[in-house]
């Protein structure tokens, strides 16, 4: 057991001191991870003696030109002193975005990988000011020219030090201090500014509050769709809820619940999960609780590796079974961990230990093993430190992203009114990354420029 909250104070006081924030506070500590700042090109290239780049010295190029060089399997590219990379001669055929090879409006492959040969090389590499140039030795000439910003974005081999990709900020109890929240008017507001806003904290802090929400399920559902269409489950679509029991599950109770992600039981638990306490008459207590499953799956890293190991190795299955014309489990059942990782990234907290079903696949030691882990993990989500408690009151919407903030509430009497819905994870993304294309356009789109989505947008 998680001894005593000095534990967790001397880890993060000790984090304090690596990363000279005030303990648990909001601030960007990227613990999942930093990455070696790259280098800018601030000065003409200085070609590194063992490339031997076979380059005349006139074309030691000005400072925002890199050098390229070719050899029997890949082009070498150098953005920076000491910072080579390279492509395969086959990734760049694949990866041409000439209106030929990738379709200029609808972003999608027109070559066929797979009539592209093996040893497809270059008859000729130029690097020029838009780009790095390559003919090739193809029976129908060919030419492809990709900007330098998109290969220095998608280099592999190897990548070079990039910013940190992620900024989160993970928190604990401080960030009642100062919790991220946009004006309704802003998010409302033709000009998508304040919806950008918005979505921005969702991804930074993974949750963020509206304050001036008109008390109506007709608004709440109005602000929802701003993000985009609502997801519709076995729960209906918005949700206008109370403690009647109307639906199979104890958060149609007065019951506390602890802090939880919900939709365990789906193999695709929703993106963004939305509430909106439009009344709480004759009675006390139910106060909205938030935990950054983040920073405790942080905490539990640093504080007991093995078990941050084995929650995230070990499959758990869950149910929603309260209701005889459903029963919802994972496919596969228990085959998704409590910390989900991808790129050897923390993407997702899968944790609701009132939905889970029977552990019966692991072994007796492996069972013990992974009772304690969850113990230490209980003990890091429930500590003082990590918990931020809220008293929503009609007005103020918080929305949360599911996969990563758990949400709960302290049990209460009288007559409790909530409304809210689900969002998908990728309508969530997918307006977030439209929004940012326009507000924050990235050094690749900066660099390409034109009207539009273009083809070397990020991630396409
Ligand atoms: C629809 N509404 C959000 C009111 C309730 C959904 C039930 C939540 C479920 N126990 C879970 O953890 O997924
Ligand atoms: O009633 C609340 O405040 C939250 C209920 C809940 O956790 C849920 O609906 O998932």
């Amino acid at each position: 057991m998680l001894r005593s909250g000095s534990r967790i104070a001397s880890v993060v006081g000790r984090r304090s001191a690596l990363t000279s924030i005030p303990s648990v506070a909001c601030r960007n500590i990227s613990l999942l991870g930093q990455a070696k700042r790259s280098q800018p090109i601030s000065k003409p290239l200085r070609v590194p003696v063992r490339c031997q780049a076979t380059i005349a010295p006139e074309q030691t190029f000005a400072q925002e030109v890199p050098v390229s060089r070719v050899d029997d399997r890949k082009v070498a590219v150098s953005f920076g002193p000491e910072q080579w990379t390279r492509f395969h001669h086959f990734w760049l055929r694949d990866h041409c975005r000439c209106p030929e090879c990738f379709h200029p409006v609808t972003k999608q492959r027109l070559v066929n990988t797979f009539e592209i040969p093996s040893d497809v090389a270059p008859a000729k590499v130029e690097s020029k000011p838009e780009g790095l140039e390559v003919i090739w030795q193809t029976s129908t000439p060919h030419v492809s020219v990709y900007p330098w910003a998109w290969l220095r974005k998608n280099a592999y081999d190897p990548a070079p030090g990039q910013a940190n990709s992620s900024d989160k900020v993970l928190w604990g109890a401080k960030i009642k201090q100062d919790p991220p929240t946009v004006p309704y008017a802003d998010v409302m507001s033709s000009n998508d500014k304040g919806l950008f806003k918005w979505l921005s904290n969702i991804d930074k802090y993974g949750f963020s509050f509206v304050s001036g929400v008109p008390a109506t399920t007709e608004a709440t559902e109005e602000l929802t769709e701003r993000i985009g269409f609502i997801r519709e489950t076995q729960y209906g679509k918005f949700w206008d809820f109370t403690s009647d029991l109307a639906r199979g599950d104890t958060a149609y109770t007065t019951l506390a619940l602890g802090a939880h992600t919900d939709n365990t039981y789906f193999t695709d638990p929703c993106g963004l999960q939305l509430f909106h306490l439009l009344s709480h008459t004759g009675g006390t207590g139910g106060a909205t609780l938030l935990v950054d499953g983040f920073y405790a799956a942080s905490l539990l890293k640093e504080l007991h590796p093995s078990a941050y190991d084995i929650l995230s190795r070990v499959g758990v299955p869950s149910h929603a079974a309260g209701e005889d014309i459903s029963l919802y489990t994972p496919q596969p059942q228990g085959s998704y961990p409590i910390l989900g990782h991808a790129h050897g990234e923390l993407v997702q907290v899968r944790w609701n230990n009132d939905d889970r079903s029977v552990m019966n696949k692991l072994s007796p030691n492996e069972l013990e093993q992974w009772y304690e882990a969850i113990r230490l993990w209980n003990g890091l989500v429930t500590h003082e430190d990590s918990e931020f408690w809220v008293q929503l009151t009609a007005g103020t919407v918080v929305v949360v992203d599911n996969h990563r903030v758990m949400h709960g509430r302290s049990g209460f009497s009288g007559k409790r009114r909530m409304c809210g819905a689900y969002v998908g994870v990728d309508e969530f993304r997918s307006k977030y990354a439209v929004l940012k294309e326009r507000f924050a356009p990235d050094a690749v789109a900066q660099e390409v420029g034109g009207e539009g989505r273009s083809v070397w947008a990020e991630n396409l």
